[in-house]
């Protein structure tokens, strides 16, 4: 540990004492040792003492910074977790922060791309179009081709900070986690970990530039979706240039509707790029936050999405996929026992899970739910509230899944904010069912098999030496063991044989003492007993010398 580390914990330490975070704690669970180390700094007093516990834990996370700030929002999207009022106080959460020195912005780009900025841009623009926790936006004009760029920049040493901060947010996860208990549903270690994911697939830009390529590949045909040309060129770990886009934020809702804005349409659209995201391309956005989503200024009647930010994007297994659609298909025919078995066949819960008694949960979740008319249904509270039934019954929630619940919540939220009646089943139900179909019917097998060919092209000129190897091998084997049934058999005949005349012999012997009893004349028992010695012994030598043949 440094000195810088101990300040910063120090610090930490400070503001979290300073808002009173630890008369969160319940008090029957601090330890006497935890007692004493407060009392030991009794200089720092609970300054908020009127303000509720979410609001103070905002506040907390405001004073330490943007780590801080990123990680609170993340905390507000596991309402798994946290209550709702503490959810909603950390989803206020800013991270729009002061921009950093145009100087060091400027020499951070020439670092990444060797080159001094004018060679390759004109019109570089110090003022920053955009500051936020990680990264800084400038607008600039790209030589080459003449077209409005945005450089996006890493603040700097972001990355020391961020891994400093993580570290000792780790221990002061193990700490509470021991404090808390293992077993507490809040798992601050767990969390800490998810958000240590998240943060460093941030801190990459050129992954960013990948992830970006790679989605608006996927939905270059679209006409609801659009992702910024990345030019990967002029991407790495800390720069990223890509075109500029104009576009309608998508939380002003008042300069959506003066242009015409079509918020049915739009609103509808948001849910079909979901599940198109997850189900055809396995590949999702799971950064979908306001600030990330503008809207086209061009044909309003007929408008698109467009994505920034895809720092953080979600995969889910082919089974994970199958499982989900099940369990939204099964969630809207009422099918509890299903919804619960589906959760227990995937893995998701233990299987020595109480069938019933987690259906019967399941069901107390899902049932007012349908007492709601359909526009105020929502897919993702009803998978939040079945995650957060799951953990009594010791779920183990997988990353990617809390990731896609967390992206259905805002896309849902979204919609519904554009077009308040969005019937979400309506608009997922055919999706879903066409894409099960597709799962599992003769097309599906058909697509299966054709998946299958370049494995079969591959193996098929192996086949006719494959044949021929196992034919050889066959005869090979017919042959040995034949010679086995021969040795086998003669194993026998000479355990027959041996065994005839040592009987014989004994017979002999018998009938040779029988005889020296009886008869005066003594030769023929002497004959008796003398063969029978001899057949002994020729039976003895005739015997196989092991038992194996
Ligand atoms: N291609 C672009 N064209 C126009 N503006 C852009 C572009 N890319 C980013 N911006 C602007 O910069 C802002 C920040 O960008 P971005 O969200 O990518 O940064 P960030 O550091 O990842 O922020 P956060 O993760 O906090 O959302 C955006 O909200 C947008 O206003």
């Amino acid at each position: 540990m440094t000195i810088k580390s101990l300040r910063r914990g120090y610090h930490v330490i400070k503001t979290a004492l300073h808002f009173g975070l630890d008369e969160l704690l319940p008090a029957q669970k601090t330890p006497w040792y935890f007692k004493l180390a407060r009392a030991c700094l009794f200089w720092i007093r609970n300054e908020h003492k009127d303000t509720i516990g979410g609001e103070r834990l905002k506040l907390a996370m405001q004073h330490l910074g943007p780590v801080y700030i990123k990680f609170g929002q993340m905390l507000s999207t596991r309402r798994d977790l946290l209550s709702d009022a503490w959810a909603h106080e950390l989803a206020m959460l800013q991270d729009r922060v002061p921009p950093f020195d145009s100087q060091l912005a400027m020499q951070a780009i020439e670092e990444e791309l060797k080159a001094p900025i004018d060679s390759l841009f004109d019109d570089f623009d110090p003022e920053p179009l955009a500051s936020a926790s990680i990264s800084q936006v400038h607008t600039a004009t790209l030589k080459s081709n003449g077209k409005s760029v945005v450089l996006k920049v890493l603040r700097p040493n972001v990355e020391a900070q961020v891994v400093a901060d993580l570290q000792l947010m780790s221990q002061c996860a193990n700490l509470l986690e021991m404090l808390l208990g293992q077993g507490n549903r809040l798992r601050p270690a767990e969390v800490v970990e998810d958000y240590r994911l998240t943060i460093m697939g941030e801190l990459n830009l050129k992954l960013e530039a990948l992830n970006a390529t790679k989605l608006r590949n996927n939905f270059l045909d679209s006409d609801a979706l659009y992702i910024p040309y990345t030019y990967e060129e002029l991407c790495f770990p800390r720069l990223m240039v890509m075109e500029r886009i104009e576009g309608i934020p998508v939380s002003d809702i008042d300069a959506l509707k003066a242009q015409g804005t079509n918020l049915k349409l739009l609103a509808e659209r948001g849910v079909e790029l979901f599940f198109t995201q997850v189900f055809r391309d396995n590949f999702f956005h799971a950064d979908m936050h306001p600030g990330n989503i503008f809207i086209s200024r061009d044909h309003p009647d007929n408008p698109y999405y467009i994505g920034l930010d895809c720092g953080i994007m979600g995969t889910l297994s082919e089974e994970d996929k199958r499982y989900l659609a099940e369990n939204f298909l099964a969630f809207f025919n009422r099918d509890y026992h299903r919804i619960a078995q589906l959760y227990i066949e995937s893995g998701w819960v233990s299987e020595h899970t109480d069938v019933l008694a987690f259906e019967q949960a399941v069901k107390l979740v899902c049932e007012p739910m349908f007492n709601k008319p359909l526009d105020e249904i929502s897919f993702g509270h009803v998978l939040l509230e079945i995650f957060r039934t799951a953990r009594q019954f010791d779920i183990v929630v997988q990353p990617q899944l809390v990731l896609l619940e967390k992206t259905l919540l805002y896309i849902e939220g979204l919609g519904r904010q554009l077009y308040p009646q969005l019937d979400l089943w309506q608009t997922a139900k055919p999706f879903l069912e066409q894409w099960m179909a597709e799962q599992v019917g003769p097309a599906a097998m058909l697509d299966k098999a054709k998946k299958q060919l370049p494995f079969w092209g591959d193996k098929l000129p192996e086949i006719p030496e494959l044949i021929y190897d196992n034919l050889k091998m066959g005869r090979k084997l017919i042959g040995s063991q034949q010679q086995m049934l021969d040795r086998y058999l003669k194993h026998q005949h000479r355990v027959h044989k041996s065994n005839y005349l040592l009987i014989t012999s004994a017979v002999l012997v018998i009938c040779g003492t029988l005889l020296f009893e009886q008869n005066a004349t003594l030769w023929p028992s002497y004959a008796c007993v003398g063969s029978g010695i001899l057949l002994w012994l020729v039976g003895w030598r005739s015997r196989p010398k092991n038992r194996k043949f």
